[in-house]
């Protein structure tokens, strides 16, 4: 008896037979059903690490099969067999809850690949009551457990996830989290910012080169994709990819493999894609920014995080724990924060939620003088329609060009300052493209 137990349901006996064979040589158990009725008698005797089963079947489908057994077995990884090419037939499996889907005819090392991670999710908690709180995703409102019922289940797939939400709710935990929670969790989870690197870098970012592939190539490079195989790469601020990386993107993601930049040949990589933005992508799609293919590839499921100002009662929260965080850090006794102050963070509107959040608290525990933060500790910015009206301002110089530039200064540094220093969102909030703005900091010299 194996430690490990699989059930194969296809009403082709052959495909069975094969499947079979793989997965004995892996030292699994199997027992092969060859329809949805033999495969529920089958479910009721035992329980199974694992299950495979094909779209397509004499009294049912495996859609239907999917749905089931991620209510009656959610802790068994279902896999579907798809026809070669069948995008849509792929993208439902997965948003059904398959663990991951593989294309006919079978690629035995491709199976192999998709049951080793398979399995690896025994070793992930089977409920989410179990998983250790210091996750780091705070909140305990509806909206935040509702997200963290959503990244367990997603976590337990292979499915590609889109993070939407704005900038600081914390999409990149969340992506960490999803990583931390697969069956990936210790392979390797590399994060890229798609909006801060320079255009011309970008083909040897994703995708490395050879030695010797252009002047100044001293060594190889192996790129984020293949730094990433076998683990997660995270896409932030995915709708900042120009049109023709997305072009790139998308045939790495459906050939899985990547050439690097001077290299003959291409090099399988098994990577799980995550991407985030605060950019409505379908909008992007709709505008053309966006390609549609890329936008069906990467939204197969998507996590939608709530904005801090909608979820106001996880405030005193991460009041508590950014004060605890940053009291420690500066090997201090844990500092009180003054009624006002609390009053103030409490209605405050947080354009820049939970980052805007840590960044005040981070700065008063550092101003504060004695063991309490005031209300003057905080520095809160007013919401904009509270600023004084410059519409229309009186020019008092003889100095143009350094008046419109101070004006300019001003615009970047109060943007800035409202996004947290965030310049992907400062500059949508500008209007101007990211490297329009890093161009004019440099210029204004604003760090
Ligand atoms: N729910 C939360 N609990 C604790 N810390 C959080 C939470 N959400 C965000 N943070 C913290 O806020 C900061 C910003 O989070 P993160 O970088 O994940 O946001 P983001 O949405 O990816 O931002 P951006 O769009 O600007 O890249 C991080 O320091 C993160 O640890």
């Amino acid at each position: 008896m194996n430690k490990f137990a699989a059930l194969i349901i296809d009403d082709e006996p052959d495909i069975r037979a094969l499947i079979a064979l793989t997965l004995k040589r892996m030292e699994l158990d199997c027992y092969q059903a060859g329809s949805v009725s033999e495969a529920l008698t089958l479910l009721q005797e035992r329980p199974y690490h694992f299950c495979i089963t094909d779209m397509k079947l004499p009294d049912g489908n495996g859609l239907d099969l999917i749905e089931l057994c991620n209510t009656r077995h959610p802790d068994m990884p279902v896999a579907m067999i798809t026809a070669y090419g069948n995008m849509e037939l792929a993208v439902n499996a997965l948003k059904a809850g398959a663990f991951d889907v593989v294309a006919k005819p079978l690629d035995t090392e491709r199976l192999r690949e998709l049951v080793k991670a398979a399995l690896q999710l025994t070793k992930v908690p089977a409920n989410i009551e179990n998983l250790p709180s210091a996750d780091g995703l705070l909140g305990q409102s509806a909206s935040m457990r509702a997200l963290k019922e959503k990244i367990f289940k997603v976590a337990r797939t292979q499915a590609p996830v889109f993070i939407f939400g704005e900038s600081g709710t914390g999409k990149e935990l969340v992506a960490r989290l999803i990583h931390h929670q697969s069956a990936r969790m210790d392979q390797p989870f590399v994060a890229v910012n798609c909006g801060a690197i320079p255009r011309d870098l970008m083909e040897t970012e994703f995708f490395g080169h050879t030695k010797g592939s252009f002047t100044g190539a001293n060594s190889e490079k192996s790129g984020f994709f293949r730094a990433a195989n076998g683990g997660t790469l995270f896409l932030d601020e995915v709708a900042e990819l120009p049109l023709d990386m997305q072009a790139k993107l998308l045939r790495v993601i459906q050939e899985k493999a990547v050439r690097s930049v001077g290299a003959e040949f291409e090099t399988p990589v098994d990577v799980r894609v995550l991407c985030a933005s605060h950019k409505d992508l379908g909008l992007q799609v709709q505008a053309e920014e966006f390609r549609q293919d890329l936008y069906f590839r990467l939204n197969v499921i998507q996590i939608n995080v709530p904005r801090l100002a909608d979820r106001a009662e996880d405030i005193p929260l991460l009041i508590r724990h950014f004060i605890r965080k940053y009291s420690q850090e500066w090997g201090m006794p844990e500092i009180m924060l003054e009624d006002s102050a609390q009053q103030a963070l409490l209605s405050y509107h947080y354009p820049g939620n939970v980052r805007e959040l840590e960044n005040i608290l981070q700065r008063a525990v550092t101003l504060a003088e004695g063991d309490s933060i005031s209300l003057s500790d905080l520095s809160l910015s007013k919401p904009i329609d509270e600023e004084p009206d410059d519409s229309n301002p009186r020019i008092e110089t003889n100095n143009l060009e350094a008046y419109l530039e101070n004006i300019e200064r001003r615009a970047i540094t109060q943007a800035l300052e409202a996004t947290r220093w965030n310049k992907t969102a400062a500059a949508e909030k500008l209007g101007i493209s990211f490297r329009a703005l890093r161009y004019r900091c440099k210029k204004l010299e604003i760090d």
